[in-house]
């Protein structure tokens, strides 16, 4: 099938380099550390390829598809919000909301029953809570009120994007400007740009009443530049912010976080050393993570870097070259082509990681990985367009795996053999990674204080 063959077949027949046209543009295939780096290293080549124009009907200009100098000032203006010490202001909503995620699987007829589920659709539904909180400052109630119309929007923008995307069809704007896709994305965009406007001019007014009781939003960062006089910042590059981070933020910790609790399903050891660390940690408290504990639980981050090494969320991603790159080895790229730099492969490289396909977090043990080249582990890409909110992923998905896990014990439903990956923007199994989840009768109720 056409993941296999992108990110493993491919390179197998044609080398570590591969270059097939799209039409008239030259793409070109980056398979090992040594060629990422030379692309993601620097400014020389941070622009992204024309596919991203795909993803402006939703984001506009915002971080991910921008580029030179409103990009460059964009992230100089959201960088702090990212901070350790700015961090901690998110952990509330997050501890608020993985609570409601263990509460309604505790109260689900389907888990009570010990049936098999989708863990995806119910960490789909807290992460997007997570981040319309932390990034607008506002609740939609996903969890509890999965009818709300934004949240479909949300979930049909990214499906339309994505289908589009890999459509030989859809992507060319004259198939495009006539299809029924692109009708359905407009009325959703409308719902989208709609509700978050009516956001962004009520957290404004909110900010100006001098109110300062609320918890902080990345939303904030923004209108607080704009008071200052930033340049570029206009309502409509507020919105495309705030957008890029409803698409970035949600799909991509929820497909980490499932695979993390379907790995410890299908590693029962793993998963028992994780719920030690967690028992030595929090003991027989029910209380919710502080910064601290979540620093001491260095066995989960672990797990939670080797699933992200195995099925990285975003499993490929794309630059243009303005200028020609040349390659560790003096090979030369020419300007003009697309290059796309793909983690699923270069983090299955034997030379890095031995027994590539093995499930092993003690990789990430300090003396294990210290001298590893260090673009060998890109799951958050690297280099000046690295992920902005890598260290808000990783903080989300040890709180919500370790509430997850101080509740149940979780039972794979199906084997890493059956599960077949789909060829997606963000790596997602065709069929959901389905699980089976068991009370720790002997825990107490976990609270969120
Ligand atoms: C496990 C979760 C996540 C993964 C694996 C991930 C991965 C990535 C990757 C690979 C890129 C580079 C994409 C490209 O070059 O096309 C990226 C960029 C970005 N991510 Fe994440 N991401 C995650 C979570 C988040 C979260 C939670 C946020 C926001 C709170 C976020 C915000 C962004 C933004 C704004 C960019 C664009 C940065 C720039 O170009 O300056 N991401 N992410």
């Amino acid at each position: 099938d056409l993941f296999n063959y992108v990110c493993t077949t491919a390179f197998e027949e044609y080398g570590r380099l591969v270059r097939f046209w799209v039409v008239n543009e030259p793409q070109v295939l980056i398979s090992t550390a040594r060629d990422a780096e030379k692309i993601m290293q620097g400014m020389q080549h941070h622009m992204k390829s024309s596919n991203y124009r795909l993803l402006k009907a939703w984001m506009g200009d915002g971080l991910l598809t921008s580029k030179d100098e409103k990009w460059r000032v964009h992230r100089k203006i959201l960088t702090p919000a990212f901070h350790f010490n700015i961090l901690h202001e998110f952990l509330p909503i997050i501890n608020k909301n993985s609570k409601i995620l263990v509460d309604q699987l505790e109260n689900s007829p389907t888990v009570k029953k010990g049936n098999e589920f989708n863990i995806f659709d119910h960490v789909s539904l807290c992460a997007l809570d997570i981040i319309c909180e932390s990034s607008m400052g506002t609740s939609i109630n996903a969890q509890t009120s999965a009818d709300s119309l934004y949240v479909k929007a949300v979930n049909r923008l990214n499906a339309i994007v994505t289908e589009r995307y890999f459509s030989p069809v859809l992507r060319f704007d004259i198939f495009w400007k006539f299809s029924s896709l692109k009708k359905e994305m407009d009325r959703y965009l409308k719902i989208s740009d709609d509700y978050t406007d009516m956001v962004i001019e009520e957290r404004r007014k909110y900010l100006h009443s001098g109110n300062k009781k609320k918890n902080l939003a990345f939303l904030d960062m923004l209108l607080k530049a704009q008071d200052e006089g930033g340049r570029f910042l206009t309502n409509v590059d507020i919105r495309d912010e705030v957008s890029t981070f409803m698409f970035e933020g949600h799909d991509t910790v929820t497909t980490a976080t499932s695979w993390v609790l379907f790995m410890m399903g299908t590693h029962l050891d793993i998963q028992e050393r994780a719920v030690e660390e967690l028992e030595a940690v929090f003991g027989d408290s029910g209380r919710a993570p502080t910064m601290n504990d979540l620093t001491e639980l260095k066995f989960l981050d672990r797990c939670i870097k080797e699933s992200l090494r195995l099925y990285p969320s975003v499993p490929f991603f794309e630059r243009h070259l303005r200028e020609d790159a040349v390659l560790h080895d003096g090979k030369v790229i020419p300007a003009g082509c697309n290059i796309t730099i793909i983690p699923y492969r270069i983090q299955r490289d034997p030379e890095f990681f031995p027994d590539p396909e093995k499930f092993d977090p003690d990789r990430f043990l300090p003396e294990n990985s210290q001298k590893r080249h260090a673009y060998a582990y890109v799951p958050f890409s690297a280099g000046p367009r690295n992920c902005i909110g890598q260290k808000f992923a990783i903080m989300e998905e040890k709180v919500v795996v370790s509430t997850v896990l101080r509740k149940f014990r979780v039972m794979a439903a199906h084997t890493l053999d059956e599960t077949e990956l789909e060829v997606a923007m963000i790596l997602k199994p065709k069929n959901g990674l389905r699980v089976k989840l068991y009370e720790r009768t002997d825990k107490p109720s976990l609270s969120v204080q």
